[in-house]
């Protein structure tokens, strides 16, 4: 069998670095090369810490790299301003996507469920890799069901660049769909300190915390008279969300529409 050729986006990163060695240890993929802002023409095993990866070609021009080397995935685990870009190139050369990067809009997310249909191939977007987030979301939206007030606490590292990040993001539009529609708080609450009450998600407020020595953790807190809920997950390392990056690259390879959120294929 063909091993499954993949590049990935943003080798250097947090995310991007884990999901090299991720690639690299599974028997049947093959990382047929890396797109960095860096080195392009050179090879990964330039970049410190990579010296096994002598051979793996790094580019800088994506389109180059899809018509020379057609590969079958693209894992794009960069930054929200070129999230979109790399993701809409590779579904116009015929590349699937899997794009871990956060940050899409509505209207990209349409954008790109067009495209997927047009060129009869799939595409998955998880703000979200890991399976106990995944989780967190899909109980959290149980639960918006039968609590209308709810407020969305994400934590992350604080070289995080988008907030709220999206996996807030996405649970607040999975509870949204449930969820009788309530502005929360008191009718006539002022905000005394712009911002302190948060982002106003659908009457949800979604409050975004940064700092060093974490990592991913978010907490839904929904409350009614006399009780609250409290549902949380937290991420202590980037291999936490492996196993759900293997689990896209494989179900990308089978459809062709687009997937936005690993809840969707998790069953
Ligand atoms: N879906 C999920 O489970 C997760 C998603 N993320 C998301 O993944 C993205 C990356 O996160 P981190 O790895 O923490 O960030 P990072 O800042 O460590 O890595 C981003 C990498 O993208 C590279 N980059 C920037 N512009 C580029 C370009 N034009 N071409 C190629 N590479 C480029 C940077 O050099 C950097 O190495 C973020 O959007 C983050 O929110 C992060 C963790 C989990
Ligand atoms: O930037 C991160 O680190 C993460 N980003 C994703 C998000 O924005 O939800 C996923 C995870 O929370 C880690």
């Amino acid at each position: 069998m063909d091993k499954v050729k993949i590049v990935i986006a943003g080798p250097r990163g947090r995310m991007g670095s884990e999901a090299v060695q991720l690639v690299n240890r599974t028997e049947n993929y093959e990382i047929a090369a890396v797109i960095d802002h860096k080195n392009g023409g050179g090879f990964l095993g330039d970049f410190e810490g990579f010296s096994q990866f002598g051979q793996v070609p790094v580019y800088t021009d994506l389109a180059l790299c899809f018509q020379e080397l057609k590969p079958d995935v693209l894992i794009d685990l960069t930054t929200p301003e070129v999230g979109m870009f790399h993701t809409k190139t590779a579904l116009e050369y015929g590349v699937r996507p899997v794009v871990g990067t956060t940050g899409f809009s509505k209207e990209n997310l349409k954008e790109l469920e067009e495209l997927c249909q047009e060129k009869g191939i799939g595409c998955i977007i998880a703000p979200n890799f890991a399976l106990g987030a995944v989780l967190m979301m899909k109980f959290s939206q149980l639960a918006g069901r039968y609590f209308n007030d709810v407020e969305i606490i994400e934590l992350h590292h604080d070289q995080k660049l988008d907030a709220p990040s999206g996996t807030a993001v996405k649970t607040a539009e999975m509870i949204a769909d449930v969820r009788e529609n309530k502005e929360q708080g008191h009718s006539q609450e002022k905000e005394t300190i712009p911002g302190a009450r948060g982002a106003n998600f659908d009457g949800m407020h979604i409050h975004s915390v940064r700092l060093p020595g974490l990592i991913a953790h978010q907490q839904v807190m929904f409350g009614s008279e006399g009780q609250t809920l409290t549902i949380r997950h937290d991420s202590y390392n980037r291999a936490s969300f492996m196993s759900g990056v293997k689990l896209a690259v494989d179900t990308v390879l089978k459809i062709d529409t687009l997937v936005y959120g690993l809840e969707n294929i998790i069953d």
